[in-house]
């Protein structure tokens, strides 16, 4: 339903997005998640056909992003969406069905059943005078009047509260069941995690890991134990010696601690608790207690955004193809990858050396 081909946008030397390549299948939640200034709001600006690629290729719907008829297929909920303040929801919502040519009667259905849906209360309020909440649910609303095929949804619960927050994931997720396909940006995982089929992480204008949630969680997500010996610290050396993907040292030096009567060592490995418990006692340590501490996806995202990038200017207003990823092809989890998407599923799946 969406294709990206090697898309670039630059806005003199910086580049906003560098080499970006996915696909969503029809009837699929793509969540396209990152920090501040990663590339987000271009990228769906880009699908929404409100910003001109500097360069590759992007379809939606069977159509390039520059054609009106994509337009109408598509409903794009801006990260700031001003509505008219004197009007009420059902008038302003009104008012863009009649931009779309929806016959009254339908778009009224439409309407009222989106509204209720999102259980938008105080439907006579003017705009105006309604809460952030209230004006997400109306121009959210509004991305349907004309039954599109894609939403583009740019952080849809950002600011929100918890409860509002929900009500809108929970909606972005049904809207999969109507058929729709759905592209959303958000700025952590935890708002995509439960709505997406596959999400791309983005960071400073480049795709730098893509599949899905649990995929990406265990491929960068590192188990912490923490071990509590009775004895003096397990040698540290030596517990690294054991254990296979330990090699700072320093670290784990620092990571041992007194805590009462007891010792403490942090430990984060992949090898297992097993493995924990025999490199302790091949360290000299007595086993005491144990505790695991699955990774958060804080800790996922931060080990995904936290390397470093190749600078985004270029100083001669284009980006050099040797920079723009070429090199750095976003890690994807295959297993997770729709057979539709194979174009996506060859792309390498290691990291080249250094970006680990
Ligand atoms: N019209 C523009 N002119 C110049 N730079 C721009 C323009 N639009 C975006 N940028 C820059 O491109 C980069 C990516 O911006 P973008 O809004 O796509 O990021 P984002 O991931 O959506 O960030 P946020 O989460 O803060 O909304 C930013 O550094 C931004 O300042």
């Amino acid at each position: 339903m969406i294709e990206v081909e090697g898309l670039r946008k630059t806005y003199g030397d910086f580049a906003a997005v560098v080499d970006s390549t996915f696909s969503v299948a029809e009837g699929e939640v793509f969540g396209v998640v990152g920090p501040n200034g990663a590339g987000k709001t271009t990228t769906l600006k880009v699908l929404a056909g409100l910003v001109d690629p500097t360069d590759g290729e992007v379809e939606v719907a069977g159509f390039a992003s520059d054609d009106p008829e994509m337009r109408r297929r598509l409903g794009f909920l801006p990260e700031e969406s001003p509505l008219y303040e004197e009007m009420t929801p059902l008038s302003y919502l009104r008012f863009f069905a009649d931009l779309y040519d929806v016959p009254r009667e339908t778009a009224d259905e439409r309407i009222e059943a989106a509204l209720d849906r999102l259980e938008l209360d105080h439907r006579e309020r003017r705009l105006g005078d309604m809460s952030k909440g209230m004006k997400r649910k109306v121009a959210i609303a509004r991305s349907l009047v004309n039954d599109p095929d894609v939403l583009v949804y740019d952080e849809p619960a950002s600011g929100l509260d918890p409860v509002t927050t929900n009500s809108v994931l929970a909606f972005t997720r049904e809207l999969r069941e109507t058929g729709k396909t759905v592209v959303f940006s958000a700025h952590n995982l935890y708002h995509v995690e439960s709505v997406c089929d596959r999400v791309a992480v983005m960071n400073e204008g480049r795709i730098v890991a893509r599949g899905s949630v649990d995929g990406i969680r265990e491929r960068h997500g590192e188990t912490t134990y923490r071990v509590f010996t009775d004895v003096s610290p397990a040698r540290t050396d030596a517990l690294a010696e054991v254990l296979d993907d330990i090699d700072d040292l320093d670290d784990l030096d620092a990571a041992t601690e007194e805590v009462g009567d007891r010792f403490r060592t942090t430990v984060p490995t992949m090898d297992g608790v097993e493995a924990v418990r025999d490199a302790t006692a091949a360290a000299g340590g007595e086993v005491v207690d144990i505790r695991t501490r699955e990774p958060s996806l804080e800790d996922v995202f931060l080990d995904i955004v936290g390397r470093p990038m190749p600078g985004r200017y270029t100083g001669s207003g284009a980006v050099a193809e040797d920079s723009a990823g070429g090199d750095r092809a976003p890690e994807e989890d295959e297993r997770d990858a729709p057979e539709e998407d194979e174009r996506d599923a060859t792309r390498p799946s290691e990291p080249p050396e250094g970006t680990e």
